[in-house]
């Protein structure tokens, strides 16, 4: 056992291409999936799937009605994540829902009103560790998107190393903050900037731009569009194109592209907290969000 655990030790080390700061190797990660052909796991949120033959795993999102991040939907993420991560024989993940027409409808706005100011703060921060660990994963990411993705379903899509969208013009994507009457964060602003490019992430970040799939090709927020039964096969097709690529050299080059973004986001984080409960609580902010729950309550009817 003491074996097990120091080596499980050593490949969450050698494994993330997060920093210091990022609390890699967690406790919850030392369970190790087995050596058979396939893995599942379930709960209730995410569903993990790994072919051991082929060594990808696919992370399916079932949170209906939208697959919003919730507190159960961001833990469960970060525990696959962890798992996958110190998983040898796992190579590359692919994010993708079982929910249909929604990929993920973004953070939970029920965990985002009418909560204490220690919910705010532990909200945050699971919001956070689940962005350091798709942005730093050392796998390869792809996401195929087979439903609409706002704000923070967008945010999972852009953490991703590709992006294949289906195409149905109702599945629109994009960082929507602004039309809530809440702000992108700075790590947000950056993942897209990454992304399109300062000029396109600065207007679309103001207008809260939703676009259809053949805009977010246009502007580079997508990869790919294709038709909607091909999203999940165009992403294992593009996957295996991706091992072709030596591992260790694929990931130092993904760490020396991504390490600016995750280094200035762990220096500012509890400043981002801070930022977070402090904003999120102003009366202004949740009547925004309470008429924004409301709208989409009316939509309905
Ligand atoms: C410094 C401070 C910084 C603050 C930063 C905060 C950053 C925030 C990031 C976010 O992610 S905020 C969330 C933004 N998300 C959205 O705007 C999406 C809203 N939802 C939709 O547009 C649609 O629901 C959909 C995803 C396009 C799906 O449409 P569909 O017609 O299929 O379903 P609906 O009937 O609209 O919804 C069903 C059901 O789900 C509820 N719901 C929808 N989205 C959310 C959500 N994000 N959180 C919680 N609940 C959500 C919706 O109200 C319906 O509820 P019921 O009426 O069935 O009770």
């Amino acid at each position: 056992m003491a074996t097990l655990l120091r080596k499980a030790a050593r490949v969450s080390l050698s494994g993330s291409l997060l920093s210091a700061g990022g609390r890699p190797g967690r406790l919850y990660a030392l369970s190790y999936f087995g050596s058979n052909s396939r893995n599942s796991s379930t709960s209730s949120k995410v569903k993990v799937d790994l072919d051991n033959s082929s060594g990808i795993a696919v992370v399916k999102f079932q949170g209906p009605p939208v697959n919003s991040m919730g507190m159960d939907f961001l833990t469960e993420m970060a525990i696959g994540l962890d798992k996958l991560e110190l998983d040898k024989n796992c190579r590359g993940i692919i994010l993708t829902s079982a929910v249909p027409k929604v990929f993920s409808a973004g953070l939970d706005i029920m965990d985002m009103y009418g909560k204490t100011l220690e919910h705010y703060e532990l909200f945050w921060r699971s919001v956070q560790d689940l962005w350091l660990k798709l942005y730093s994963s050392s796998k390869i990411m792809i996401a195929a998107i087979n439903g609409a993705s706002p704000a923070g379903g967008c945010l999972m899509a852009l953490s991703c190393d590709y992006r294949i969208l289906a195409d149905n013009p109702r599945y629109k994507i994009g960082l929507n903050e602004a039309q809530l009457g809440i702000v992108a964060p700075f790590w947000f602003k950056d993942s897209m900037v990454n992304t399109v490019g300062y000029r396109i992430a600065e207007e679309s970040i103001q207008f809260g731009v939703m676009y259809s799939p053949a805009d977010a090709l246009k502007i580079g927020l997508v990869d790919q569009v294709v038709p909607e039964d091909k999203v999940l096969s165009t992403a294992k097709e593009k996957m295996e194109k991706w091992f072709d690529i030596p591992d260790h050299a694929r990931q130092i080059s993904k760490s020396m592209m991504r390490k600016p973004t995750i280094d200035r986001m762990l220096a500012n984080r509890e400043t981002d907290i801070k930022n977070f409960v402090g904003f999120i609580s102003k009366d202004s902010i949740q009547k925004s969000l309470e008429m924004y729950m409301a709208m989409l309550k009316m939509k309905k009817g």
